[in-house]
């Protein structure tokens, strides 16, 4: 049976969004029928397509069939903004998620549903928008939720690591003494670009001897090829923007 590859072609939102993205979006595992979300150039409207690899479905390829919709739903509620926070970049808003109790809250069983049975005992979440995805996770998989954050803004000792971004440099901070050695890690962000940040969330979990079994995110830029930067690290992507 075929594993699922279900393309959604973005439109741009309203006057502040001229251009037309395509989204992606790549259930990593599991078997399902063949999804296709189109989108009407002319029209602006998106026009889904769904057919099935056999006529009969199955009762996993149903199921499959149910999260694959809520993945296009999720798709569909992230705006992108063109050149912002400067020309060039095309910035994918999650907020307008947020806005959309059902889609965020799809989002978030996705990721429980792939997590909750594999022993984690850790999610950090990497400021600013990891805030909001990860501590949902962590309460529903029994997980303590640890903040990876931008630099002077934890109160206790911290330790740190400096990372390169699409438009910029950062550092990233962690309180000693939130994990301890042996632990294992999901690192929750909402996107990744060029995997710097994931990098530098990686190191600090790895440099204190927690283990990182996965990193995941709602969005992933593959023209920057971040997944790469991971090396064998796994990543969890619900949402591919081209
Ligand atoms: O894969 P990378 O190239 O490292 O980029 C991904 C990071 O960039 C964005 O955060 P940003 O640094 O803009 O911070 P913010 O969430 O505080 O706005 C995004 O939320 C990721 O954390
Ligand atoms: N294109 C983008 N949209 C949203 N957040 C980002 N972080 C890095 N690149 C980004």
């Amino acid at each position: 049976m075929s594993s699922l590859l279900l393309l959604s072609h973005i439109a741009a939102i309203g006057t502040q969004q001229p251009r037309e993205r395509t989204k992606r979006v790549i259930k990593k595992s599991g078997l399902s029928p063949f999804l296709l979300l189109n989108h009407s150039e002319k029209s602006n409207k998106k026009v889904y397509c769904v057919s099935s690899s056999s006529s009969r479905e199955t009762e996993e390829e149903k199921m499959s069939s149910t999260k694959d919709d809520r993945i296009a739903k999720i798709s569909s509620a992230i705006r992108v903004i063109p050149d912002f926070p400067k020309p060039g970049i095309m910035f994918q808003d999650i907020t307008t998620l947020l806005l959309d109790p059902k889609a965020f809250k799809d989002s978030i069983d996705l990721f429980v549903e792939r997590y909750k049975d594999q022993q984690i005992s850790v999610v950090a979440g990497i400021e600013a928008r990891g805030f909001i995805f990860g501590p949902p996770i962590a309460l529903a998989i029994g997980a303590k939720f640890v903040p990876m954050r931008k630099p002077k803004k934890l109160p206790g000792e911290v330790i740190s690591e400096e990372y390169s971004l699409e438009y910029g440099t950062d550092i990233m901070e962690m309180h000693v003494g939130a994990v301890e050695p042996g632990e294992r890690a999901l690192i929750i962000d909402d996107l990744i670009a060029t995997g710097g940040t994931l990098c530098a969330a990686i190191r600090l979990l790895e440099r204190v001897g927690v283990v990182v079994v996965e990193c995941a995110c709602l969005i992933e830029l593959p023209e920057l090829k971040g997944r790469d930067r991971l090396g064998d690290k796994p990543l969890f992507v619900l949402v591919s923007a081209d």
